[in-house]
């Protein structure tokens, strides 16, 4: 497994040097193809690098955010990422963004992630980056163990999509990206906080097994090495 680690002292550290290798990322792309894509993770943990991102100056009309994946639950919901990311990271300069929610009001959650496969695919592929979390039980994304949908939404061989996914686990009916859409990402991060993570990263670092532990698949088959940013 190829991965680069940053070990920050402090929290905050850990937001501004993640926050400053973003904005590196984004205004590369924009100088090559005058746009960028970024896909960012829900959670409790990215609160603090979203607000440090939000201040940074980028070219941000030019940028479109999207999350790498959702509860299915509307984003007025206290447990939507959507609301998460409106509350922390579109404001100040970074308001000017356009962002790409993946929950949509649909028929069913099947037709929301159709809707939003078509979105993202309109963006052209790949991300220029993508900010991956991981829980304690080792997905990242809503790739879940003991998922419906985990052996295809970890198969490489998957048209890039937004796909749904059902886990004990998961609380709420899961939309998330396909590892497909992720794994190739110009700049590929996991952002992990605490030494319960640090923990579950070990343990997941030193076994194979991508259903106990779906975060495997993105440091061990990802086409783009994984950069692992962490603070106790
Ligand atoms: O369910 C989710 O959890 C993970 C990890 O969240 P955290 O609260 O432990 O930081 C997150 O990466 C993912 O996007 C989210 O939907």
């Amino acid at each position: 497994m190829g991965y680069h680690m940053h070990a920050f002292e402090s929290r905050p550290a850990l937001a501004e040097g993640l926050a400053n290798r973003v904005v590196k990322a984004l205004d590369a792309a924009i100088e090559l193809k005058g746009s960028a894509t970024i896909a960012v993770s829900g959670g409790s943990t990215p609160k603090a690098f979203f607000e440090v991102l939000s201040g940074k100056p980028v070219e941000w009309d030019k940028v479109t955010i999207t999350l790498v994946d959702e509860r299915f639950v509307p984003a007025d919901n206290a447990r939507s990422n959507h609301l998460l990311l409106s509350t922390h990271l579109l404001k100040g300069p970074a308001a000017a963004a356009r962002v790409l929610p993946l929950y949509h009001e649909a028929a069913s959650i099947e037709d929301a992630a159709a809707i939003a496969s078509d979105e993202a695919n309109a963006l052209g592929a790949p991300f220029d980056a993508v900010i991956l979390g991981m829980g304690n039980d080792g997905h990242t994304a809503s790739f879940f163990p003991g998922g419906d949908h985990l052996a295809e939404a970890l198969d490489l061989a998957l048209p890039r999509r937004v796909m749904t996914m059902e886990a004990e686990g998961a609380g709420e009916p899961r939309l998330t990206f396909s590892f497909s859409a992720l794994h190739d990402a110009r700049f590929l991060a996991l952002h992990i906080e605490g030494a319960e993570k640090k923990a579950v990263l070990d343990k997941a670092l030193a076994g194979r097994d991508e259903n106990e532990m779906p975060i495997r698949a993105i440091l061990g088959r990802s086409a783009t090495k994984p950069d692992i940013y962490w603070a106790p």
